[in-house]
């Protein structure tokens, strides 16, 4: 072995020997941060795992109720009806739920359907749409969101005949099938339910709001935003994570929240009471589609189906 190797060899690879006599020789002010580096490397370890378990705990609280690849043919989840919403219904003979729920079913709206659908909020939107990130088009009033109003869309000069006795006959079609749908799987008679306003397409985008109505994210219960309301049901008309992203709609519920992810076709109608409480998740990019038919057992509250006629009524009397 070299000199040198030798003397590497014998020169220890770290030298503990003073450590002790340094310990004892620093300075309270020394020691002090010594021990709140600990405390609070510590501390920053514990939080990181509060913020883990948080994270994690509150995924495990959302359920799918319907993913955008499932092909439903009809899925319900029952709930215990919110006293208000019985008490209420409960005067309609033969349009009280024998459950309430939640049902989804994407067999019943065809695409071609949706593609009908479509072209009408697409030729309404064409002459207006909201500055922020939300608009409705409603067949059965009128009210169509331009800028940061609403206008009526029967008494505007160049949207006179915009849509065809087709397009209204389309309408009809599929909130027929709906309010078929709602007799079957809620268990009451079909003629005991009436089309109720309102009754419109939705555009979402991920544009910032302008006005109240742009917010469509808010927790709310229909029966509430809405007071004719019994049986809402929302037909989608674009695809979740294909059309747009963000923009499910989730029930909140005390244990965990119900999920469902918009598809083209896909049909979710569910009891518009306090049981129901949901939500819009804000979209990120992309534009969703949906149009809202709601119905009500209250023969005061009907509304008439959308049609051409609408065009034929002097424009003051239009409602
Ligand atoms: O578009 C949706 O998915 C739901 C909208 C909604 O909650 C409503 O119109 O009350
Ligand atoms: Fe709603």
């Amino acid at each position: 072995m070299s000199e040198l190797k030798r003397r590497i060899k014998s020169v220890p690879l770290i030298d503990n020997s003073n450590d002790k006599v340094k310990e004892n020789h620093k300075t309270p002010v020394q020691k002090y941060n010594q021990i709140s580096l600990r405390l609070l490397s510590r501390v920053v370890v514990v939080i990181s795992f509060i913020v883990i378990i948080y994270f994690t705990a509150n995924n495990e609280k959302i359920k799918i109720f319907a993913k955008q690849s499932d092909q439903i043919s009809g899925k319900s989840q029952y709930l215990k009806c919110s006293p208000q919403y019985l008490n209420e219904i409960d005067k309609f003979n033969g349009c009280v739920p024998h459950k309430c729920k939640r049902f989804v079913a994407d067999t019943v709206v065809s695409l071609k359907d949706v593609e009908g659908l479509l072209s009408i909020a697409k030729k309404g939107f064409q002459y207006g749409r909201s500055l922020g990130g939300a608009s409705i088009l409603d067949l059965h009033s009128g009210a169509m969101s331009k800028g940061q109003v609403f206008i009526n869309i029967y008494e505007s000069p160049y949207m006179k005949q915009l849509f065809t006795e087709e397009d209204f006959n389309l309408y009809r079609s599929v909130k027929e099938k709906v309010k078929h749908t709602i007799a079957t799987h809620f268990g009451i008679e079909a003629d005991k339910l009436h089309l109720t306003s309102p009754t419109f397409i939705s555009e979402m985008t991920s544009k910032e709001p302008v006005t109240l109505h742009d917010e469509y994210w808010h927790p709310h219960i229909d029966k509430e935003t809405y007071t004719s309301f019994h049986y809402t049901s929302l037909v989608y008309l674009s695809n979740y994570n294909i059309d747009f992203t963000g923009g499910r709609f989730t029930f909140i519920d005390e244990s965990f929240n119900t999920t469902i992810e918009p598809k083209k076709g896909r049909l979710s109608i569910f009891t518009s009471g306090h049981e129901n409480l949901h939500f819009v998740e804000k979209v990120q990019s992309g534009t969703r589609y949906a149009m809202t038919i709601a119905f009500t057992c209250d023969s005061k509250y009907a509304i008439h189906d959308p049609s051409v006629k609408k065009y034929n009524i002097p424009s003051k009397t239009v409602k």
